[in-house]
């Protein structure tokens, strides 16, 4: 292969909920036709993520006892990952880790969990109640339309420099009030589909994976990757 990419898996083996590490393999399938060897490595409890060392991050959805705990350890990562991010490191994260990146998450019980604040939203609990159901999601930029599934109880808020990873067109979205759903800040694009969200939605895949190239090799050109073909399934 010409090129090579180190993708971090953010907490890869405590934030998997609903098969998210199938977004792992489908980066693969793609990043081969597009030429391009993944080196992956999970970053988990008390190991060191260097935003340097990093060209992609993929950080799974999970269930609210594996973010209390990951809330935790996130904190002594905060500042590379926000290194990471503002040098426009493309970044995936799902449900749990979309709410860890943003000021706090509120669990079930009402316990307030914090995140890093690496982007501006932040997360409210509902009462006795989730979003569960299939998902389908319109981004107004590109005019690319999104399936998936998600199941949530956090009500997400997005905020300053995001805007939605598109509107919802069937389904609950961050919240059920506003119509959005998910959020895309710098390279970083979040969403609450599972699914998971790249084995079913390709162009996410490539815009991330064109994103790792572009800033890694500058001087390349990358247009035959863009113009790569998404099948209509994976
Ligand atoms: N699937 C998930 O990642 C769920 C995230 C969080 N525990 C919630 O219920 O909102």
């Amino acid at each position: 292969m010409t090129y090579e990419l180190n993708v971090a898996h953010l907490y890869g083996d405590l934030m998997n909920t609903y098969g998210d590490i199938g977004n792992i393999l489908a980066l693969n399938y793609y990043a081969k036709q597009m030429d391009v060897h993944l080196n992956v490595k999970v970053i988990s409890l008390e190991e060191t993520f260097h935003a340097a060392d990093y060209d992609l991050a993929f950080f799974g959805g999970g269930q609210d006892f594996e973010q209390t705990i990951v809330a935790q350890d996130i904190q002594t990562k905060k500042a590379e990952l926000i290194k990471f991010i503002e040098s426009g490191g493309p970044l995936l994260a799902i449900c749990g880790g979309f709410q860890l990146l943003g000021h706090y998450y509120i669990g079930a019980d009402g316990e307030k969990l914090p995140g890093i604040g690496a982007l501006d939203h932040y997360t409210l609990a509902q009462d006795h109640n989730r979003f569960i159901g299939n998902i389908v999601i319109k981004n107004q930029e590109t005019g690319e339309t999104y399936h998936g599934f998600e199941n949530h109880q956090g009500r997400t808020f997005i905020g300053k420099g995001e805007r939605p990873l598109g509107d919802v067109v069937k389904g609950k979205g961050n919240n059920g009030e506003d119509g959005t759903e998910g959020a895309i800040y710098k390279n970083v694009y979040c969403s609450y589909f599972h699914g998971p969200i790249l084995t079913r939605n390709g162009d996410i895949a490539k815009h991330l994976l064109v994103a790792a190239l572009k800033r890694k090799f500058p001087d390349d050109d990358f247009s035959q990757q863009e113009a790569l073909p998404i099948p209509a399934t994976f």
